[in-house]
């Protein structure tokens, strides 16, 4: 006989999904606004000072915090089947780990081998996160080789199964050549779809291997010189040539060192609409783990393209994102165990390719990036969340704090330091390449559809309670951008692409009519009943008093925030 379960009282159970973020900043990428944020059943209800809210609802003080949206990591490889072995963060220790560090979202590689059906690879990538996943995730569809069933499944994939984005690759066994490329961009373009590559020639990258494997160059050193900058740089300008060629836009993932940047921003000038990508690895490390004499540290430094020794790197790689050089950051989460590091300890070219990223990439950005002074708050968000949603055509549902979209949201303290190791964070590997790292900018709070994952710090996920997202083809800020300029979020709550309101209408949404104090319409406790083992998602402590005056004070909309406004990404 099966243990009964006591119904709890419908007003009950709805107070469970029921949140307020008090007097916190709400930063959007182009604004920062003290307002409140009222959350129903996942979704952002309501936003402004003195809400009129149910009685129940659990309370959030965020004052003297930023309320931002939940990051978007475009770019990690979870359970991934790479070099004879499998990556340690699986979707549940990986998404765990994401909500940990604040961010909500993930976006994933469906591993298709040569050879393979795509639509099986994308149902395998399905049946193994959707049980498992702590937060939101979509997928992306690799393409390793080409014929025209590999068109069909795309086009199938982007038609039924929500999948907007297809990567390439120009290294390792399963690269595409030129002509390949060609097709698959051209594919992408016809599909409406997000064509993006993974730039280093292989070729070079090849012989440069058997080259210095021959010369007995075979520790970790050797990944980089295999690998210089401009072998990142000549296949940057190549794949934007093809692309241009077939008039597709083109998103470069992991782009890693300056000769890269400025291949990409000089194509960005020419008016090719290439978008480029860089990795908290990238702003947060330098090339110095090659110097060091021991394997386990080098190797575990190792990932494609490489880290690179010019110690300037990281800070060239921020400014280009401050200067729209490079639109946005992802983790290319892809982690491996020391073990499996040493896979490749007489042979560079063995050495799983991969390092971590997932859980630390917002809390290393805000540090090299806002707490340094080269980016302001709204930057950071939009490099972390809101373009990764544009891309792929998830805004304003997701990447943004406004009335309709998802409550994924984080209460940043900008003033709590945490130092990054491998001691205490959540991902399963046994390495963190930001080891000993202290970072200002804590996630203090992380709601990921409307829940508390992370309580005044505590992680508290749940596994599969993230959704599979469905991408929608030809986003706006990669087809159209002449409209895209004009959308943003609804103001009824639809989340609805609309034309920008007035000021005045803005102001209203920002301003709400004063009503009556909170205090006299909440009540002050939200414990009751609940089903046996089940605990309220919302239980917290209750704020009763607010004085109206300084509440109608704090309603100020931040239109130049220090450090300047964020751009748009074209
Ligand atoms: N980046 C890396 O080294 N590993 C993950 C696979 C890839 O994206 O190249
Ligand atoms: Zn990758």
């Amino acid at each position: 006989m099966s243990t009964p379960v006591k119904k709890v009282p419908i007003h009950l159970q709805s107070a469970q999904n029921r949140l307020l973020i008090k007097n916190g900043k709400v930063v959007n990428e182009d604004d920062i606004v003290e307002e409140d944020v009222y959350i129903e059943d996942g979704i952002i209800k309501q936003l402004g000072r003195n809400l009129i809210i149910p009685g129940g609802t659990r309370v959030i003080d965020a004052r003297g915090k930023l309320v931002i949206p939940g990051g978007i990591d475009p770019h990690t490889h979870f359970e991934f089947e790479f070099m004879n072995t499998t990556s340690v963060d699986d979707f549940y220790q990986g998404t765990k780990a994401a909500v940990a560090g604040g961010t909500t979202m993930i976006i994933d590689f469906v591993l298709v081998k040569k050879g393979e059906s795509l639509l099986d690879s994308y149902y395998s990538y399905r049946q193994k996160a959707d049980e498992k996943v702590c937060c939101d995730y979509a997928l992306h569809v690799i393409i390793s080789y080409w014929n025209d069933k590999v068109f069909d499944e795309m086009s199938i994939l982007c038609s039924e199964h929500g999948v907007n984005s297809f990567k390439t690759f120009m290294a390792y066994s399963f690269m595409l050549n030129d002509s390949e490329l060609y097709s698959a961009f051209e594919a992408c373009k016809k599909l409406g779809a997000v064509a993006m590559v993974h730039a280093e020639n292989g070729s070079i990258v090849f012989k440069n291997t058997e080259k210095l494997l021959a010369k007995g160059v075979t520790g970790p050193e050797g990944h980089e010189l295999s690998r210089p900058e401009e072998v990142e740089a000549e296949a940057v300008n190549r794949a934007c040539t093809i692309a241009n060629q077939v008039d597709c836009p083109l998103y470069i993932v992991h782009v890693m060192s300056k000769s890269a940047t400025i291949a990409l921003a000089q194509a960005r000038s020419r008016g090719v609409r290439v978008i480029g990508e860089t990795l908290a690895a990238a702003l947060g490390t330098d090339g110095s783990h090659c110097k060091n004499t021991c394997f386990q540290h080098s190797a575990g430094h190792v990932l494609s393209p490489p880290l690179r020794s010019d110690p300037m790197t990281p800070q060239y790689l921020m400014n280009s994102l401050a200067q729209n050089d490079l639109q946005l950051t992802g983790s290319d989460n892809c982690t491996f165990n020391k073990s499996q590091k040493e896979m490749g300890l007489n042979d560079f070219s063995k050495i799983p390719n991969g390092v971590n990223g997932v859980e630390d990439r917002m809390s290393v950005i805000w540090e090299k990036g806002v707490h340094s002074g080269l980016i302001d708050a709204c930057r950071f968000v939009a490099i972390t969340s809101t373009t990764a949603a544009k891309i792929f055509n998830l805004y304003p549902r997701k990447g943004c704090i406004a009335l309709g979209s998802d409550a994924d949201i984080v209460i940043w303290n900008p003033n709590k330091t945490r130092t990054i190791s491998a001691k205490t964070h959540h991902q399963a590997v046994d390495f963190n390449i930001f080891e000993g790292m202290e970072c200002h900018g804590v996630p203090e709070y992380v709601i990921v559809n409307g829940r508390v994952c992370v309580d005044d710090e505590q992680v508290k996920v749940v596994q599969g309670h993230g959704n599979y997202i469905e991408c929608p083809v030809f986003p706006p800020f990669v087809y159209d951008i002449e409209n895209a300029s004009k959308l943003k979020p609804s103001d009824n709550g639809d989340a609805n692409w609309v034309t920008q309101p007035t000021q005045k209408e803005n102001d209203r949404k920002v301003c709400p009519t004063p009503t009556l104090p909170e205090s006299s319409v909440s009540t002050p406790s939200c414990k009751g009943p609940r089903p046996e083992g089940q605990r309220n998602l919302q239980d917290s402590t209750f704020s009763i008093s607010e004085d109206l005056d300084v509440a109608r004070r704090a309603c100020i909309k931040v239109q130049n925030p220090p450090g300047g406004k964020s751009s748009g990404f074209w």
